[in-house]
């Protein structure tokens, strides 16, 4: 069953398809991780969930993400939020694509399947539509393969910033070690920002 999506994640009439940033990874290049310490992407967090995504065609990306026993909620099965931690990863790596800074502002999630411990969820996101600052964005998540059941989906609505939202609001230890990499790429990247 699919839920209905709220008003708000619907595009308005004025809404136009993405654009494809020219410079974007090209389809089937990983997009790595964006921020070392990042939970869904990071590879420097220990229980973090490793998520490795991949540039698709158009504004598109896929990505997996295997469960691990740190990611659990009932005995055996993901929590939901890390799933939703999932999904959200997929969709926020999409501005990527874009080349916009961009932060989660609603996301609604459907959990569908219980996804146990071991599985692999296979996820897929896409942009639909941008609206000025809004970006409205669809994820689903499989398990066995690319092509098995949808275990959970979201629809989300990520909302353009200016890269002070991160400068102003992060802790500053962590902001200065992100503005002090010397990899101008990852330095860019930690805030999604137009190198
Ligand atoms: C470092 C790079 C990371 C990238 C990859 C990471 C992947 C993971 C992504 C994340 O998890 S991001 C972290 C979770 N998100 C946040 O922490 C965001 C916290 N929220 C905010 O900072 C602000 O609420 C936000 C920037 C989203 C919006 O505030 P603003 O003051 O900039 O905008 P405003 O409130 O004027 O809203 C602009 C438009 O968006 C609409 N809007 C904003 N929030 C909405 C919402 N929640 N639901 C529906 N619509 C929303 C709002 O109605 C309005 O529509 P209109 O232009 O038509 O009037």
């Amino acid at each position: 069953m699919k839920s209905g999506t709220s008003a708000a994640l619907s595009p308005p009439a004025d809404a136009t398809p993405p654009v494809r940033h020219p410079e974007a990874p090209a389809p089937g290049e990983p997009l790595g991780a964006h921020y070392g310490q990042c939970f869904g992407c990071g590879g420097d967090q220990p229980h973090g969930l490793h998520l490795q995504a991949r540039a698709g065609e158009g504004v598109s990306v896929t990505a997996e993400f295997t469960v691990r026993p740190a990611h659990q909620g009932a005995p055996g099965l993901a929590h939901g939020g890390v799933l939703a931690s999932a999904l959200d990863e997929t969709l926020g790596s999409l501005n990527w694509l874009l080349r916009t800074i961009a932060v989660t502002g609603r996301l609604e999630t459907d959990f569908v399947r219980p996804v146990p411990v071991g599985a692999t969820l296979y996820l897929s996101a896409e942009v639909t539509a941008v609206a000025g600052r809004k970006i409205y964005c669809t994820a689903t998540g499989r398990t066995g393969g690319p092509d098995g059941p949808v275990a959970v989906r979201a629809d989300a609505l990520f909302i353009e910033v200016k890269v002070e939202h991160f400068t102003e609001n992060g802790r500053p230890e962590e902001i200065r070690a992100a503005l002090d990499d010397p990899d101008q790429v990852r330095r860019a990247r930690a805030f999604e920002v137009n190198p």
